[in-house]
């Protein structure tokens, strides 16, 4: 009888816990997130009809069409009018909606801005510090970032960004075109070796974003020892995993929809964790009786943590392990990108190619590329801009509002996502005039914004005070792989190319990028 009734007792509290599990579900999937729809709708804001759980997934993860196509001879047809083609359905609720408009990523509304008067209204006035990142990112992305730069939020951004920046500064980046040529040249050499055995179509894709991670990872952390070469190949791997497996962000429960990736994704990232705080530790160690701190990112922000921490405002060791994971995550695929779409751009405009290779032998006659030279690489400078502006790397940036925000009669209420869609800005006729699909380097000329109307128009690097604090570094490696590549070879695009820009996190070519080499 003792037992029964000790039975029944578990089985009440087991029903009430389940009770007010699923009461608590109901409210986080269910109520909030319609209140929040409501609250956008009472703002003034409309879009398409989400349908519960999945909001507007299942039209955004509808099989794309591939939209490769040929002409008589058989060659891939190449349209640089990619927003229809990388987000399809942005592109069809632009028609019904407008350009500005709410719609569902699973149970969260997002606020679609491809307006730049309207993004220039909503963050007038909106510190970098007092914008929010949307929190379904912030989990997905969190074995990637941490609680580095891409995510903090507040105060700890300002003194996360304030440590960080100065370590950018041109003064500290000089001594990284070193590091970054090793890695380069090695790269290059592949391809030599694989031309005189006769296979002269490479996949530049794959290649450099191999490269660039190695860069990365030098400039950031070091790979002079063995824990640093293990951090690089595990973080590849988490990237890998974590690219594998489920994207259905903001979907109740998705995470449990690929159990093994993301088990995978957490052993790794414990395992990078270790190995970085060794490092880290051993630094530390080093620096008590080593006074030149290591010239890479990581012992750039320990010597500037060390300097603030007298002033209370040092990274901490579990921060910068962080920072060194955001580094990787945020800075490599990102450059690789720039430089794949621009190797597709001057392989369609072989004049291009030779204006770049005049202007390498004017700025650099010896052949010795150092910090100083770069800045003179200015048609170098527009064809990148140019690359940025068509095939944007980044094709979209997020914020969280942390305040309701006013822009003219409408409201965003405190806690909207909001998704700008940078494509689609690009891209965006009005705001470019007809050639708006042509590539033109020239109009970056003697105009930073390319000739575009709107000050807001051009945003491969995000904007205002969270804009993208390594943008000086890419542009260094940018400039440093391509002379090397533009002074080694010339190439063309490989018949087998199939023109596929595609939304894969960042804006990648679906198929990679074959390219017909011939050593110069
Ligand atoms: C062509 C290369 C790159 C592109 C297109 C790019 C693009 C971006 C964009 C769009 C943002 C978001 C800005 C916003 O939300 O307004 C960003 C932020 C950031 N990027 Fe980059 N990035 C590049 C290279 C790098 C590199 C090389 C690093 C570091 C080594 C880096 C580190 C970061 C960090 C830490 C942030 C966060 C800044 C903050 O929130 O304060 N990026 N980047």
């Amino acid at each position: 009888m003792a037992f029964f009734s000790l039975s029944q007792a578990f089985n009440s509290i087991l029903a009430a816990f389940l009770l007010i599990l699923s009461l608590r579900a109901l409210v986080l999937f269910w109520v909030s997130p319609l209140q929040a729809y409501r609250k956008l709708q009472r703002g003034g804001f409309r879009g398409p009809s989400p349908r519960f759980p999945l909001g507007n997934i299942e039209e955004m993860t509808k099989k794309k069409e591939d939209v490769s196509s040929f002409d008589s001879t058989h060659n891939t047809i190449i349209s640089h009018d990619i927003h229809s083609t990388v987000f399809p359905y942005f592109a069809r609720w632009q028609k019904s909606h407008g350009k500005v408009f709410i719609y569902w990523l699973g149970t969260e509304p997002f606020l679609y801005i491809a307006d730049p008067e309207f993004l220039k209204k909503m963050s007038t006035g909106v510190q970098g510090k007092s914008w929010g990142k949307p929190t379904v990112f912030r989990d997905d992305r969190q074995p990637m970032f941490g609680n580095g730069l891409v995510m903090v939020e507040g105060d700890e951004w300002v003194r996360h960004r304030h440590v960080i920046t100065p370590a950018f500064s041109p003064a500290n980046l000089k001594a990284m075109v070193d590091l970054m040529m090793e890695p380069a040249t090695k790269m290059l050499d592949g391809w030599m070796a694989m031309i005189n055995t006769g296979n002269p179509e490479i996949d530049v894709e794959r290649e450099i974003i191999e490269t660039a991670g190695e860069i990365i990872a030098k400039t950031s952390f070091g790979l002079g020892n063995q824990k640093g070469r293990k951090v690089f190949k595990k973080l590849r791997e988490m990237q890998i995993t974590l690219f594998n497996s489920n994207r259905y962000v903001g979907v109740p429960f998705s995470k449990f929809m690929s159990p093994k990736q993301n088990l995978k994704a957490k052993k790794l990232g414990e395992e990078i964790d270790d190995l970085l705080l060794s490092i880290i530790s051993a630094r530390k160690d080093s620096m008590v009786t080593d006074s030149a701190p290591q010239k890479d990112l990581l012992g750039l922000l320990m010597e500037e943590s060390r300097l603030d921490g007298r002033k209370g405002k040092s990274l901490t060791t579990r921060e910068l392990v962080d920072e060194c994971k955001t580094f990787f995550f945020g800075g490599h695929e990102t450059t690789a990108l720039a430089l794949t779409w621009t190797l597709l751009l001057l392989a369609l405009h072989p004049e291009w190619q030779e204006q770049l290779r005049e202007e390498i032998h004017e700025v650099i006659p010896d052949k010795t590329i150092d910090f100083t030279k770069l800045p003179g690489l200015k048609k170098m400078g527009r064809v990148m801009n140019e690359a940025l502006r068509l095939y944007s790397p980044a094709p979209n940036a997020h914020r969280q509002a942390r305040e309701d925000i006013k822009v003219d009669d409408l409201v965003i209420p405190d806690g909207t996502n909001m998704w700008i869609d940078v494509v689609a800005i690009h891209h965006d006729r009005d705001l470019w005039g007809e050639d708006v699909n042509e590539f033109r380097p020239e109009r970056f000329t003697d105009d930073i914004y390319g000739g575009c109307k709107h000050k807001m128009g051009f945003l491969p690097f995000g904007f205002g005070g969270r804009m993208c604090v390594g943008r000086n570094l890419s542009a260094m490696e940018y400039k440093v792989v391509l002379t090397l590549i533009l002074t080694r070879f010339s190439f063309s695009l490989s018949p087998t190319y199939r023109h596929s820009p595609s939304h894969l996190l960042s804006l990648r070519p679906q198929h990679g990028l074959p390219l017909v080499f011939r050593p110069l």
